[in-house]
């Protein structure tokens, strides 16, 4: 079955050209000039408080660049094949299928159609058997799963992930990755920030790395991890770097 995001205009590359976000007069993201291709990976990097999650939401059109621009390949100012999924799930007060469902009769999908989605995603991503309960009441690993499986039915074709395993337990890491690189294998295009090296290994083809609101390394990943020619790079993949 056809659906939007297949039959959407390509909305990539995303551009940020000199992006910046600034917050009473403090600037939190500075000068990021940044293109996103289609069907890569990348992970943002950066110790805490860095920047990651904003540069993420000002992608996703969650905050909006105060100098600069955000630029969509099809000139959309926050085109609907994107979405975005938060290190907490964030999930309605109804049922697992409930919760695939909402999103989708929203966006206008007829009732049939919408019941074909949400069976196809259960079994796909292996919560048939949840179907029925309520979601907030789904292990941390489940949520998760269920908000990855929720971004997916849209047919996205940019995914933005914030952390998504950072609350999660090594085997919950595992299905979440996996699914990552699932979507991945079908070309959607994911940026994911997170903090873990190894999983940054995992799944980066491309880094960027952020530090204190500027972004000071971008490109491939087996580049940046061989040896990064920013020295607050450096002294991050060392554990050095904190802050
Ligand atoms: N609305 C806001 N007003 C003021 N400061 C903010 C606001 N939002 C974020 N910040 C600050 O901007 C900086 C970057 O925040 P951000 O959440 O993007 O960091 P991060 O790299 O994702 O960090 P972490 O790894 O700890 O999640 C932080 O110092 C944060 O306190």
């Amino acid at each position: 079955m056809k659906r939007e995001g297949d039959l959407h205009p390509p909305i990539l590359p995303l551009q940020l050209e000199q992006a910046g976000y600034a917050v009473a007069g403090a600037a939190l993201l500075e000068e990021i000039s940044l293109a996103i291709p289609a069907g890569r990976r990348l992970i943002v990097m950066g110790a805490n408080g860095a920047g990651k999650s904003l540069l993420l939401r000002l992608c996703h059109g969650l905050i909006e660049p105060t100098s600069g621009r955000r630029i969509w390949a099809n000139g959309e100012t926050r085109p609907q094949v994107q979405a975005m999924v938060f290190q907490r799930p964030v999930l309605l007060r109804r049922s697992v299928a409930a919760n695939l469902a909402y999103p989708l009769r929203l966006r206008g999908m007829g009732r049939a159609a919408c019941r074909e989605i949400v069976t196809q995603t259960l079994e796909r991503f292996g919560l048939a058997a949840l179907a029925g309960r309520p979601a907030r009441l789904l292990s941390g690993g489940e949520q998760q799963r269920l908000a990855l499986a929720r971004a997916w039915a849209m047919r996205p074709q940019i995914l933005f992930l914030d952390e998504p395993t950072s609350a999660l337990d090594p085997s919950a890491t595992r299905i979440i990755e996996a699914m990552i690189e699932s979507f991945s294998a079908e070309g959607i295009t994911i940026v994911m920030s997170t903090h873990n090296l190894g999983q940054a290994r995992r799944l980066a083809q491309d880094i960027a790395f952020l530090h204190r609101g500027r972004l000071i390394e971008h490109g491939p990943a087996d580049i940046f991890f061989e040896g990064p020619k920013a020295p607050e790079a450096h002294a991050f993949l060392a554990g050095d770097l904190i802050w």
